[in-house]
């Protein structure tokens, strides 16, 4: 277990970084790849645990992949390609890899087992196991396939059209993906968008998907052909710099080439509505996702109101928008957001819990929290429980703290962003 201190900064966070590449398209690269005939290349991979467990699990299920840096190659053999592992797939802390996997899994005529670290134990698997039962697959696991260990046995599958109580990207795409090789039209329909890297990068892989508001459709039979994908920055990652100086007295900080996705920039709305000073320059597409460069610099802020179609857009950014809701005048209410219990941590609990160690007036509520703002934050000593993204907000609260603050387990945050504390040295020189 390792421990990191963070201190305040005196003279503010100043100069630009290029924040790491976007781990929802990170996986969904390697995971096509691996599904389509011929190489496909990755430049600007996240090289994060997560996606690194999404390649070490291709690699078991026979798939030829070579990374060297960001740079990464992927040998798809088609669907056929993927064969019967002799070994379990280990998906480390990552719902992303396990969802998305057992969609495609899901039609594949053999054997796996999945398992994944104690955080993954805990999250519920049937909101993707069901309707994939329903498909045709054999799944089975703890609680009847709702958490790992699962073994899943796919076969011929048939089309189905499913209505998500969960507003949920993962939840849609193991669908999907299933979809593409059952009898018939599948079709998915979410409560609220959820970011859609699949439907986007599906079609850049050559297959055809049929959108229409919060539905999504596939024909089954469909191959995917090798593709070029240029990783755009995560935004998910930007939004701790976002936040870091917006608060952080004396700041001005430029991050450049930052996934723009209209269903994953939430935050950018948020600063926006909270009076950032935030602009964001140099808009282009590069392969099918807007990217943009985000200018912001300290700022006072007013408490809003978070809830309704937002909250899928900003999901993972939650916990960072909580630290930022510690400065903004007047109080910040997060409703609707009720999915914030069911990822690597309870992050209602887990953001409460932590952010009220250094002094803050946060409460939790059902379906999210209530922040009073104009908090003078003090030091402490707080924990990451493994969890990767309450990790970097506690850093960001320690940018701020009148006294040190000690993150305890701190590794969690390579999950998704390896060089976050180098970042953060980059910005202070
Ligand atoms: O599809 C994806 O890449 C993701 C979807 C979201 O989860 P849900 O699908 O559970 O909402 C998000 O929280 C996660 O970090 C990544
Ligand atoms: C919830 C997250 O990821 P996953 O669901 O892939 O574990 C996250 O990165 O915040």
């Amino acid at each position: 277990m390792s421990k990191k201190i963070v201190q305040s900064i005196n003279n503010g966070l100043k100069g630009h970084i290029q924040v790491p590449g976007d781990k929802s398209i990170s996986h969904r690269a390697v995971m096509f790849g691996a599904i389509a005939k011929g190489k496909t290349t990755i430049e600007g991979f996240l090289s994060g645990e997560d996606c690194l467990s999404t390649i070490s699990c291709f690699k078991k299920l026979g798939v030829s992949i070579e990374q060297s840096g960001d740079r990464v190659t992927v040998d798809g053999r088609g669907w056929d390609g993927l064969s019967e592992p002799t070994e379990i797939l280990n998906v480390g802390n990552s719902g992303t890899t396990t969802r998305l996997m057992l969609g495609i899994l899901a039609t594949r005529p053999f054997h796996s087992v999945v398992i994944g670290d104690d955080s993954i134990a805990k999250r519920p698997m049937s909101r993707v196991t069901d309707p994939l039962k329903a498909m045709g697959a054999e799944i089975d696991g703890r609680e009847n396939g709702n958490y790992t260990p699962l073994s899943i046995r796919g076969g011929q599958t048939k089309g189905i059209s499913f209505t998500s109580k969960v507003a949920s990207a993962q939840v849609k795409s193991a669908i999907l993906l299933a979809g593409l090789q059952s009898e018939g039209v599948t079709t998915v329909t979410e409560p609220a968008l959820s970011r859609d890297h699949t439907e986007r990068m599906l079609e850049a892989y050559g297959v055809k998907v049929i959108r229409d508001g919060l539905t999504v459709s596939v024909e089954g039979s469909q191959s995917l052909k090798a593709n070029h994908i240029i990783v755009p920055g995560d935004i998910s990652s930007a939004a701790f710099f976002l936040v870091a100086a917006a608060i952080v007295p004396n700041s001005q900080v430029t991050l450049t080439g930052v996934g723009m996705n209209p269903t994953r920039s939430g935050i950018i709305d948020v600063l926006r509505e909270m009076g950032a000073s935030l602009t964001v320059t140099n808009e282009k597409v590069v392969g099918g996702e807007p990217i943009a460069d985000l200018a912001i610099e300290t700022s006072q802020l007013r408490g809003v109101e978070i809830s309704g179609e937002i909250i899928p857009r900003l999901i993972d950014e939650i916990p960072v928008i909580a630290v930022l809701a510690t400065q903004a005048n007047g109080k910040t209410v997060i409703k609707d957001a009720e999915e914030l219990k069911v990822k690597e941590t309870n992050r209602i609990d887990t953001v409460v819990s932590e952010l009220t160690k250094l002094g803050a007036q946060v409460e939790a509520t059902e379906d999210g929290m209530i922040i009073h703002g104009s908090q003078k934050l003090t030091g402490g000593e707080v924990d990451s429980y493994g969890d990767h993204r309450i990790g970097m907000a506690m850093a960001v609260a320690g940018l701020i703290s009148e006294g040190e603050v000690l993150i305890k387990r701190s590794e969690a945050i390579s999950v998704s962003y390896p060089t976050f504390f180098e970042d953060i040295m980059k910005l202070t020189l």
